[in-house]
């Protein structure tokens, strides 16, 4: 095999997201349930005859080099390195690019999930899932997520996960057009941090449409950035809308995908607007 195509990399959504305290090193202690949705980028992998990393689709504001994807083919070249002597070839990286940046449905992280997955197999690495996830934690605490591969409730920043059954349905996501940086949001004074800790079946047992808890994020954040308050606001007339993440997407579950049109025939013509079905499985599962 020499090249992995069409490979997914789908969004998350953070059905709730709260904030249970601060670690020593400043990171804080999440709990959230990550829906896996059917909307992502697809990536692309071909082998190189030499040992180059590289991304072969311009991405404006993201260096190569900075680019996750490459950070995290870089991480597991030099692991295989490392453990077997031998340099693995390089890589070509394309990328179709869907998902907004610094929108809070993941998207650089599961591009670096789906790399480290696609080359773990092109490269015959024979890495475990939970050796893949050790390495992406680095790069961001939503990697190993993507990596486990299943709707999940997590805690600690993200890491400790379970499976979680949630409502199969349909959603509506709005991007509000701002970028909200991750850092300011939980840098803010204004951030509470002590929302008491919940068990997975206290959300397992309301599973319903209407959202469980909050996103703790989201008061920060509406208030930095009018563009997300108006949107959870608009969205609000058509069901429990919130954000996702750190933001700035805003989304709300609806029953049908006949519902999830009929919503977004009304989306204000100045928001970029999208449905998705909530999965329980990464889909480059089928693929490997
Ligand atoms: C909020 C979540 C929820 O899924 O996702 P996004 O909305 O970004 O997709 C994640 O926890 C995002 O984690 P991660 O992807 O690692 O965040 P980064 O952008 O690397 O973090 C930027 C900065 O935010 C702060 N940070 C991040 C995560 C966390 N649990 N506590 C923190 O205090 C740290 O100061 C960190 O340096
Ligand atoms: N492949 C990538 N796709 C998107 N963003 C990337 C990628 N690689 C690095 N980044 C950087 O990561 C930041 C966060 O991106 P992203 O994961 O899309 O947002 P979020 O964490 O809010 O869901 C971007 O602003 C960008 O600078």
């Amino acid at each position: 095999m020499t090249e992995l195509n069409h490979c997914p990399a789908p969004a998350k959504l953070n059905l709730f997201l709260h904030v249970n305290g601060r670690r020593a090193d400043g990171y804080h202690l999440l709990q959230t349930v990550f829906q896996l949705i059917d909307h992502g980028d697809t990536l692309h992998f071909t082998l190189r005859d030499d040992t180059v990393l590289r991304r072969v689709t311009d991405m404006p504001g993201v260096p190569e080099q900075s680019d996750l994807m490459i950070r995290a083919a870089t991480l597991l070249q030099a692991e295989v390195l490392r453990r077997t002597g031998v340099l693995p070839r390089g890589v070509d990286i394309a990328i179709d690019k869907v998902l907004p940046m610094g929108g809070g449905v993941g998207g650089g992280s599961s591009d670096a999930a789906t790399t480290l997955m696609a080359l773990n197999k092109l490269w015959n690495a024979g890495l475990s899932k939970q050796e893949l996830m050790d390495l992406g934690l680095p790069l961001g605490a939503d990697i190993p997520f993507f990596i486990f591969g299943e709707t999940a409730f997590a805690e600690g920043v993200g890491e400790a996960l379970q499976p979680v059954q949630a409502p199969d349905c349909w959603y509506v996501v709005i991007e509000p057009g701002v970028m909200v940086p991750t850092a300011a949001i939980f840098g803010s004074e204004q951030l509470t941090r002590d929302t008491p800790v919940v068990n997975i079946a206290d959300f397992s047992s309301h599973s319903r449409i209407a959202g469980f808890g909050k996103n703790d994020l989201q008061q920060v954040a509406t208030k930095l950035f009018p563009p997300v308050a108006e949107a959870v606001e608009w969205l609000g007339a058509y069901g429990d809308a919130r954000m996702t993440g750190s933001g700035a997407c805003v989304f709300s579950a609806v029953a049908s995908e006949d519902d999830a049109d009929a919503v977004l025939e009304k989306v204000p013509a100045k928001w970029k607007a999208w449905k998705a079905k909530a999965l329980q499985q990464h889909p480059i599962i089928a693929k490997l």
